[in-house]
């Protein structure tokens, strides 16, 4: 069987500087695979070749099995591969029952039919709300988001990410600029994503790495420098001088 995502000896340059050197890693099917590294690593620069951001200058990306190196970003997404980003892209004057609402029709190929999709179709309500239970957004569905405390905001752009149903999906800093009040509530929601999905997340909050992945690599200066159980990752002598013993993770 096949991995659900993978690279082979992927590079990436930006002039003389190599920001993903020659990485060949495995994203196995429901993994929960954490990747971290100092500030500058290239933690970025990968998730965006992954996504088709950005084009690698050599190597391959296979996403169940299919070669996806040359694909456009939409053409991946469609095959299965959804992200979230570092920075909150959401629309603030929507509500969360419109924005997950819009991602559930768009995945269906409704698009701008949505609203009168929406009135035809209990299946597609049923989705919508499940998906704000999950990701516990019921009691303020119906606010504006940039009013939703940033938390809040946080867990609907993961539902609607995953409104997309990904096969694989990339967490860019799920935790950045979340209050410490409000990190239990999205730790939760994490660990109780789809098992189906399978899961890469980049995160500099080491309790929520620890708490989410079975799986660490540690990159740095833009190679794979270590892999293993987060065990095996904490009390590796060299993964702490490089990035755990250190101050650069936060
Ligand atoms: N578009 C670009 N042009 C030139 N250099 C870039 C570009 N994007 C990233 N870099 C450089 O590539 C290296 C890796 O950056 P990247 O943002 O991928 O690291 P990161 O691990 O995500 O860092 P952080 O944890 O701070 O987000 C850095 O030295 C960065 O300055």
């Amino acid at each position: 069987m096949s991995a659900a995502l993978q690279t082979i000896g992927l590079s990436k340059r930006f002039g003389g500087l190599t920001a993903t050197d020659d990485v060949s890693f495995t994203l196995g099917h429901g993994a929960r695979h954490a990747l971290i590294g100092p500030n500058g690593a290239g933690k970025t620069t990968f998730i965006n070749l992954l996504t088709g951001v950005l084009s690698a200058n050599e190597g391959t990306i296979l996403l169940e099995g299919e070669d996806i190196t040359r694909m456009p970003q939409q053409q991946r997404a469609r095959r299965g591969l959804g992200r979230t980003f570092q920075i909150n892209q959401l629309f603030g004057a929507m509500t969360p029952v419109e924005s997950v609402g819009l991602a559930v029709s768009e995945r269906m190929g409704g698009g701008g039919q949505f609203w009168r999709r929406l009135g035809k179709r209990t299946d597609i309500v049923d989705e919508i709300v499940e998906l704000l239970r999950q990701f516990r957004l019921i009691e303020v569905m119906d606010e504006p988001t940039a009013r939703l405390p940033y938390g809040k905001q946080r867990l609907l752009e993961i539902a609607v990410a995953l409104a997309s149903q990904p096969r694989v999906l990339l967490l860019d800093e799920p935790a950045a600029g979340v209050p410490e009040a409000e990190r239990g509530e999205l730790l939760d929601t994490l660990a109780a994503l789809p098992r189906d999905v399978s899961i890469l997340l980049i995160e500099h909050d080491m309790d929520l790495v620890f708490s989410f992945a079975d799986r660490i690599s540690v990159l740095v200066n833009g190679a794979l420098f270590a892999e293993g159980t987060p065990e095996a990752m904490r009390n590796d002598p060299r993964v702490q001088d490089v990035y755990l013993g250190s101050d650069n993770h936060v």
